[in-house]
């Protein structure tokens, strides 16, 4: 149907359709409610064409080439550069050659389940009132934000006029640039610094903290850093760039870095971090709240802090409020809402176990897609000693289990527990190594369950799998 044929009230609306809008649409609408989603570029957002899709793509060719050739008669595999970046154009659906990429399959979908897609820039014009490309809607029960973040571009001379990748540009390049400076040292930096190493570039990574992915344990920083090196990667820490310059929009790119090195490079990306894209949205217009950073204030059940009305109608969910910068978490919170709204509308009394998402408080479960995999769920050491948390942390080598062996010649890894001495619980874990992502849930499970260690001892792992590393770390412990 037209656009302009379109109704004008929905009894949802949702603006952003990354995978946080898709899945707070979906539930709403599985709760019998009428649903318009809004989204100004591409259904299935920057998770789908431009971060989580393509940049996994990308790795798991140069994943699967190594562990093939880390296995004693399987080691003739090799990377081929342009069957990687041809994986990655089935990914995100490139057009042919083109920069064109298409999204009719996830608006196929939208069709399917009955959600009513416009297209454009959407703000807040008031209470439950949203305008999009000169069209006024009304929702007549709630407004939910998923609008995201973009790189963060810092303000660094020259920085801006420099033409610097972000994610963007890096996640759908065709062209493997000769030699690429990566400007920050956290997830986004430390997986496309491993691709572009791996298909030929020269690269350096530039990051001003003392290590590498500092959201994380500091042996997991460091175990990436040494693989990064391996890979004929430059890792300089402890660096900043003072400023950079360009010869044209696509010559040489000068980072001058403190310390008075300077940095020479085809093609510089940031790395640094995102921005909420909240500019113009008209959040603060309706009386919601944003922080320092841009990002929305919302309450625990994901309601805008602040907005105006006789009952709850504005929330945001994913990326937008900041809480958790991840797909699968900004998809708990939108199911979450998603069941609040459908309960409120029905005259419920929400189910507050199931409409609040508690467990992001407890440290969400992260998988670093590089080689070595850093798996982790709950709290750093660092993190649950803020917390002002008694802890005990037991540390073991990957290899302590026979399984992880059997993966790899030579298994080099490392996996850490931190239990809660108070209660007998877990509350953090972390696993480095090759394949160890999907250990990953179990830690969840253990850690959002608050199961006993005395319990966990009866889950006993197969043999020979490098599940055992969990029997190895309550062996470790005590038990
Ligand atoms: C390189 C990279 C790799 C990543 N890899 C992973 C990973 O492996 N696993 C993981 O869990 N997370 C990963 N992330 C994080 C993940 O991409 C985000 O957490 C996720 O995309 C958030 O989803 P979202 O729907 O909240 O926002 P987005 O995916 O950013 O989608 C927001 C949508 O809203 C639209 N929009 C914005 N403003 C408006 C407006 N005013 N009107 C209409 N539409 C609007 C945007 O166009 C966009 O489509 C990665 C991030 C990057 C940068
Ligand atoms: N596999 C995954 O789950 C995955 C992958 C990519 C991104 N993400 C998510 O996306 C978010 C953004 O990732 P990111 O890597 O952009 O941000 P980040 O916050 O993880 O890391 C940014 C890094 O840049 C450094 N930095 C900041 N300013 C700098 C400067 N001026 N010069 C040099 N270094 C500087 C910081 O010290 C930090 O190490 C993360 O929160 C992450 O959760 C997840």
């Amino acid at each position: 149907m037209p656009e302009e044929e379109l109704p004008q009230e929905f009894d949802v609306i949702v603006v952003g359709a990354g995978p946080v809008g898709e899945n707070a649409a979906d539930r709403a609408h599985k709760a019998g409610l009428t649903v318009a989603i809004i989204e100004k570029h591409l259904v299935g957002g920057e998770c789908s064409f431009y971060a989580c899709s393509p940049s996994k793509a990308l790795l798991r060719p140069i994943h699967a080439t190594r562990a093939s050739q880390r296995v004693q008669g399987s080691e003739g595999a090799h990377v081929d550069p342009q069957g990687v970046l041809a994986r990655r154009d089935s990914w995100i659906n490139r057009v042919g050659t083109s920069d064109t990429l298409d999204d009719s399959g996830q608006v196929g979908w939208l069709d399917h389940v009955g959600i009513t897609l416009l297209r454009g820039a959407a703000r807040l014009v008031g209470e439950r009132t949203v305008e999009v490309g000169g069209r006024t809607l009304r929702a007549r029960q709630a407004v939910v934000l998923a609008t995201g973040t973009m790189a963060a571009v810092p303000p660094i001379p020259g920085l801006r006029e420099a033409n610097a990748w972000t994610n963007r540009e890096a996640t759908t390049s065709r062209r493997i640039p000769d030699r690429l400076a990566v400007l920050g040292g956290g997830v986004v930096a430390c997986e496309l610094a491993q691709v572009f190493a791996a298909i030929g570039s020269k690269v350096t990574i530039v990051e001003r903290a003392d290590g590498l992915l500092g959201r994380h344990e500091a042996f997991a920083g460091k175990a990436v850093a040494e693989a990064l090196e391996r890979d004929g990667v430059d890792v300089l820490l402890g660096t900043k760039a003072e400023s950079v310059s360009r010869l044209g929009p696509t010559g040489e790119v000068t980072v001058e870095l403190s310390g008075g090195k300077t940095l020479k490079a085809d093609e510089l990306l940031v790395a640094v971090g995102r921005t909420p894209a909240t500019k113009g949205l008209g959040v603060e217009e309706v009386g919601g709240r944003l922080d320092r950073s841009g990002y929305v204030s919302v309450t625990d059940q994901m309601e805008v802090e602040g907005v105006s009305g006789d009952k709850p109608w504005l929330y945001a969910v994913g990326d937008v409020n900041g809480r958790a910068l991840l797909t699968h978490m900004g998809k708990y919170q939108a199911r979450a809402v998603g069941d609040l709204i459908g309960a409120r509308v029905a005259g419920r009394e929400p189910d507050a176990g199931k409409t609040t998402p508690w467990a992001v408080a407890l440290g969400s479960p992260q998988v670093v897609f590089t080689d070595p995999e850093v798996a982790a769920a709950g709290l750093t050491e660092e993190e649950a000693r803020a917390a002002g948390i008694r802890i005990r942390v037991v540390d073991l080598p990957m290899d302590s289990a026979a399984g992880a062996g059997l993966q790899a010649e030579g298994y080099q890894g490392q996996a850490r527990i931190v239990v809660d001495e108070d209660n007998g619980v877990l509350v953090g874990a972390t696993f480095v190594g090759q394949d160890t992502a999907d250990l990953v849930h179990a830690a969840t499970v253990a850690i959002v369950g608050k199961v006993p260690l005395t319990t966990l001892w009866h889950a006993v792992p197969s043999y020979p799998t490098m599940s055992e590393i969990w029997l190895r770390l309550l062996e470790e412990y005590g038990l």
